[in-house]
């Protein structure tokens, strides 16, 4: 017969899980919610968690609310000043009445501000919305990911459905990017380099790109990234590498910008060509996390092999666990990335995992300005 074990002192997993589950014994009864919510000591933190999880019940309803504004246009109709309802719901084919449910809400939500009897303007996360024009992208885009959430169960089991948000990224579908069409990737190509800038200012300044002579920009969309790498280092030679369609796009972009003299655009899946070589920066902005781990880990060994010796690799990506306040971030690209059908959000611990593995070494995490935006991570090879 075995002799049962019992450890000494208990672990400190089970102290921590008996003590989590006292708490959540407690949150759980009514009985407990209510006395919190009358004892004075209490009360604010029984409010606030009311709220928390009265906002998690409403959420689909505040980015709804968001998304209306978004498609008619209301935050731009309003940059120049307030209006009255009624020229509102004109514009928006409407009642006045329907309009002036859709602005109420936007103003309970911050987006708009009552401004007088029937009179709106801009809220404060409007006016903050204006001027990032990426966010109002991101927003129409939401449609697809909103129509494969309508049943979450569905999607997260893989039963069959319409898959809106896996068309809409057709790479996810198609590694080698033979049947994809200038069509099929125009819109996802635009909505990048609509949400670039945002990107772009918070890679950049955490790691100038002044000290190299030429950057990789792979999975470079339009070229986006690598037109503003070449405002901050006007003598960097610029190479980008994307799938054939996109290339295309990004040659066409960056002849415009008059930086045609100074990049090489090679066309290539990742999956099935080798990196082009001379770069002593190569940039994996925003790609990383689309793709799944034994992915990741040829594409860092092949980033790897066309560095010279200690060339730097630059990833710039949103990390999960980035920030306090940040949690949303991950929640929104573990769906997401559920949605489209590949790849993972990552913590800066696990990246850094990956990159040791490839054989990567002086792996650094750089702060950047807004977390939530982008994470970056250098490596030397
Ligand atoms: C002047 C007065 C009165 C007061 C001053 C007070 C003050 C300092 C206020 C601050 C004002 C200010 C500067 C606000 C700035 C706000 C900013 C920078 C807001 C930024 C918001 C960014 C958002 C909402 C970003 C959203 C991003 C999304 C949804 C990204 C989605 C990305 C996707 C889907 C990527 C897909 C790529 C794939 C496929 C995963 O690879
Ligand atoms: C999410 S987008 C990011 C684009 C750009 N780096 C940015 O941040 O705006 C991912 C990019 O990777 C490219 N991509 C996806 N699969 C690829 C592959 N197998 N080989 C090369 N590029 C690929 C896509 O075409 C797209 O331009």
């Amino acid at each position: 017969m075995r002799a049962a074990v019992r450890p000494a002192t208990p672990s400190a997993t089970s102290l921590s899980d008996r003590w989590r589950g006292c708490r959540d014994r407690l949150l759980a009864s009514a009985a407990f919610q209510r006395w919190a919510a009358a004892f004075p000591l209490t009360r604010p933190i029984a409010r606030k968690r009311a709220a928390e999880l009265f906002d998690l019940c409403a959420g689909f309803v505040y980015s709804q609310t968001l998304a209306a504004c978004v498609q008619l246009d209301l935050f731009e109709t309003l940059r120049a000043g307030p209006s009255d309802v009624a020229t509102l719901a004109s514009r928006a084919a409407m009642s006045a009445d329907a309009m002036t449910s859709l602005c109420e809400a936007a103003s309970a939500l911050q987006l708009l501000e009552r401004r007088g009897a029937a009179r709106y303007g801009l809220g404060p996360l409007g006016a903050a919305l204006l001027g990032n024009p990426g966010i109002a992208a991101m927003i129409r885009h939401h449609a697809a990911l909103y129509a494969d959430l309508g049943d979450p169960v569905a999607l997260l089991r893989g039963q069959d459905r319409e898959r809106r948000l896996a068309h809409y990224w057709p790479y996810a579908l198609d590694h080698s990017g033979a049947t994809l069409t200038r069509d099929s990737v125009a819109s996802y190509t635009a909505l990048m380099a609509a949400s670039q800038p945002m990107i772009a200012d918070v890679v950049l300044a955490a790691y100038p790109l002044s000290g190299h002579r030429c950057l990789l920009d792979v999975g470079g969309g339009d070229g986006s990234f690598l037109a503003a790498a070449a405002r901050q280092a006007p003598r960097l030679a610029l190479k980008l590498f994307d799938l054939p369609e996109v290339a295309a796009i990004a040659q066409e972009r960056l002849a415009k910008a008059r930086l045609a003299d100074r990049v090489t655009i090679t066309p290539g899946s990742f999956y099935s060509d080798p990196l082009p070589i001379g770069a002593d920066v190569i940039s994996l902005i925003r790609v990383v996390h689309d793709h799944d781990d034994d992915a990741v880990a040829q594409l860092l060994a092949k980033a790897r092999a066309a560095l010279p010796d200690n060339g730097v690799l630059l990833l710039g990506e949103p990390m999960s666990e980035a920030a306090s306040g940040a949690d949303g971030v991950s929640a929104y690209f573990e769906i997401y990335l559920r949605a489209m059908g590949q790849g993972r959000p990552r913590s800066a611990a696990r990246l850094r995992e990956l990159l040791m593995a490839a054989g990567f070494s002086q792996v650094r995490q750089l702060r950047t300005r807004i977390p939530m935006i982008a994470g970056v991570i250098v490596a030397k090879s």
